[in-house]
């Protein structure tokens, strides 16, 4: 036991960039430390193995420079000390060379921050180094739940709403603090910050910086794809010291250093904990706003300049904003409306946040497997192109081997927003550029890749989410890509997405595709979402041809529908598990195709080439670059054609039910379609849960 002011504490940030409210950072103060060390591990598993594309990296850095500087106004002689190693490695080194008693963390709730910790936890139990470890990143502490929940995953909102009615209530937000300690080496004389920086780098003389040992990240990360930009051109110079350089030492790396161009993206979402304040104080001034939320009516046509949700998640991510604030802000604001609240969880805001914790939850209790589909018990098996190819020891294999050409043609132009639906392509190349999407573009284009036309594992859209979402996170992203390709929390797969349709309920104008897909942006109103249905003249027009200016649509919206709904429910009615034998033993996909006859490959969709006409990017293949005419899609210069019609009604007479889940935000988001195709209105059941049809706004 350390004596009371004697404690020294390494105070380790991870998810929690973020002075207000933070309870791990309350507890470190609270052992009344002699000298606080500020400390952020610039991880190369991060940098290097991990999924990270230019703009979570962007956001990630101003974050860190954001939190330095409120460091250095809370104690001006005091920032934040940035080290570049493996934690594992550098971090017991740090506290043996500045002599630390206490290591002080938010808890990392994910798999991968548990085995992490455990290993950091191992390395100060033998250095007598005394961990204290708080949750902060959710609502409620996810080990609690799961342990209330007898082990279980959380599987429904509702399941999560009753154990944490037990619980009580989140906990109300502390306070940012008024002082820190210095980050003052034992028997140093001096209280100023350069000199101090001086002697703590002079402490960690003789330590060999990080020189690249397991450089090798996942080779099929698609860091310098070219199309949209390419994301890493210049050499990883960031591991060249182990505190920074001389004049700026334990300073933020720089995207310069990670090799990253940052005029290649757009930095409309601002990182760090000021402007994560700022944007949760406007939010909440707009107390209608919060209190009519209600996220099925929300828009995903909006960009993120103009977000009809409160795009709070980036912040969320890297704990720039601490989630019980948002929690207890939203309520207050709540309160100063008339008549109080006018939503509900799951679908207002709370409810929001509930999700988020509900995933947490689930990913606790399932651990690695959560983020796959072999192994995990929760997630259905289907058999999707392109799945995560295993060795025989059960080792994912990386970079994955090529699957089928037709299914890596199709993912590549989806990854880069050349599939010819202009409404999937506007927000793919939303996401490269912004790093955002709205929830129910995140639902079209997961759908679109998953369950409703491509039939390629989830697996694969979560690594794209994963290399360009900048509030990325390990539960929410698998979570949230099983739910939307039923292969778990959700089971209603009768219910998809029109391609057009969808879009044109919230803006029939187009205004996303104008402004992502701009080949497109002089299209009427009317093909905006079909180009490929213009008349040729229309096109000529619009100054862009479709085949040569823009691709064809890479598959028929229709066919692909009709097909995958009989795939699914067959697959449903196998009834395998991600830990099935089947599936454990690599047998599943055979098992599944002899019983129903499905084609063990996509198969091809043909087109034509008109005179003029490019091949487009997803035909590309090396076996189709030899042919030049195919078999043209019967829609192309066709009549509209609402596709999505009874896709409901169809289900409902097959009597699948949902299962565990209960009506939520995602319930009525899904249910995109207002009428079938022959005209006739929905069944009552789905009519009342649809919207009014006007999309909410945030003032
Ligand atoms: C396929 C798919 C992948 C997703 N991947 C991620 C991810 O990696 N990280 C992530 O934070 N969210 C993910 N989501 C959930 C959701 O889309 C985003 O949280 C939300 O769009 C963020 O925007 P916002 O902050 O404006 O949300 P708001 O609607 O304003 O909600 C407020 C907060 O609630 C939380 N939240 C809302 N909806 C969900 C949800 N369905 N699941 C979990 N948390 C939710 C988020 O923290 C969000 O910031 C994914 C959704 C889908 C369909």
């Amino acid at each position: 036991m350390v004596k009371q002011g004697a404690a020294r504490v390494l105070y380790w940030f991870r998810t929690d960039l973020r002075l207000h409210d933070s309870p791990a950072l309350q507890a470190a103060l609270d052992l009344k430390p002699a000298a606080l060390f500020p400390v952020w591990c610039w991880d190369p598993n991060y940098v290097y193995k991990h999924r990270v594309g230019i703009n979570r990296f962007r956001f990630l850095l101003e974050s860190m420079q954001v939190l330095s500087d409120q460091i250095t106004n809370t104690q001006a002689n005091s920032q934040l000390l940035v080290v570049r190693g493996e934690p594992t490695e550098l971090l017991p080194e740090l506290w043996k060379r500045w002599k630390i008693t206490h290591l002080v963390i938010e808890k990392d709730p994910s798999a991968y921050g548990r085995r992490r910790d455990a290993l950091i936890k191992e390395a100060a139990a033998k250095s007598k180094v005394e961990i204290v470890a708080v949750q902060g990143h959710h609502l409620y502490d996810p080990e609690d739940v799961v342990k209330r929940n007898k082990g279980k995953p959380t599987m429904a909102i509702s399941t999560l709403q009753k154990i944490v009615a037990d619980i009580g209530d989140v906990p109300k937000p502390l306070d940012a603090p008024k002082d820190l300690p210095l980050p003052q080496p034992e028997g140093s004389k001096t209280a100023k910050l350069p000199d101090l920086l001086s002697e703590l780098a002079k402490s960690l003389e003789g330590l060999p910086h990080y020189t690249g040992k397991g450089r090798e990240g996942p080779a099929d990360v698609d860091l310098n794809s070219a199309t949209l930009g390419g994301q890493r051109d210049g050499e990883l110079t960031c591991y060249d010291t182990l505190n920074g350089d001389a004049s700026s030492l334990f300073s933020v790396p720089t995207l310069a250093s990670l090799g990253m161009d940052a005029s290649k993206v757009r930095d409309t979402i601002k990182g760090g904990e000021v402007e994560a304040l700022k944007k949760l104080g406007n939010i909440c001034k707009d107390a209608e706003y919060v209190a009519t939320f209600a996220k099925p009516k929300t828009s995903p046509g909006q960009d993120a300049s103009d977000p009809s949700t409160t795009l709070l998640s980036p912040y969320l991510k890297f704990g720039c904003l601490s989630v019980r604030k948002l929690w207890w802000d939203a309520e207050e604001a709540k309160k100063k409306y008339k008549g109080g609240s006018k939503t509900a969880p799951p679908e207002n805001l709370n409810g929001q946040l509930l999700f988020r914790d509900m995933y947490a939850c689930a990913e606790h209790a399932i651990g690695d497997a959560f983020n796959q589909v072999r192994g995990n018990s929760v997630c259905r098996y289907m058999d999707w192109y392109l799945p995560t190819v295993y060795d025989k020891d059960g080792q994912a294999i990386m970079p994955r081997p090529p699957g089928d050409e037709v299914s890596e043609a199709r993912l590549s132009a989806y990854k880069m927003g050349q599939t010819g639906f202009p409404w999937i392509d506007a927000l793919m190349r939303q996401l490269r550029l912004e790093g955002w999407m709205h929830h129910l573009g995140r639902h079209s284009v997961a759908a679109f890749l998953t369950r409703g036309q491509c039939w390629i594992s989830w697996e694969r859209g979560a690594e794209i989410f994963d290399e360009y979402l900048i509030d990325w996170d390990p539960c929410s992203n698998p979570g949230n890509w099983m739910w939307l390709s039923c292969s778990a929390f959700f089971t209603q797969y009768f219910r998809l997405y029109g391609l057009a349709t969808f879009p044109a309920k919230y803006d029939k104008t187009g205004a996303l595709v104008r402004k992502y897909c701009p080949e497109l942006s002089k299209f009427p109103d009317k093909y905006i979402y079909e180009p490929f249905n213009a008349p040729i003249e229309v096109q000529k027009k619009a100054g862009c041809i479709v085949g040569r200016d823009y691709p064809f649509p890479m598959l028929d919206e229709k066919e692909t529908k009709t097909e995958n709904m009989q795939r699914i429910k067959a697959c449903y009615q196998l009834g395998l598990f991600g830990d099935s034998k089947e599936v454990l033993e690599g047998k599943a996909e055979a098992v599944v195709r002899k019983k129903h006859g499905f084609p063990d490959r996509p198969q091809r969709f043909e087109w034509k080439a008109r005179p003029g006409d490019k091949v487009p990017q997803w035909a590309r293949a090396p076996e189709h670059e030899a042919r030049t005419t195919r078999g043209a899609p019967d829609h192309v210069g066709g009549q509209e054609d609402g596709v999505d019609g009874d896709d409901e009604e169809q289900g409902e007479q097959d009597g699948q039910q949902e299962e565990d889940a209960t009506p939520s935000d995602e319930d009525d988001s899904d249910n995109d379609d207002d009428k079938t195709t022959n005209g006739k209105k929905r069944k009552a059941s789905t009519a009342k849960r649809g919207r009014g049809g006007k999309a909410q706004k945030k003032k």
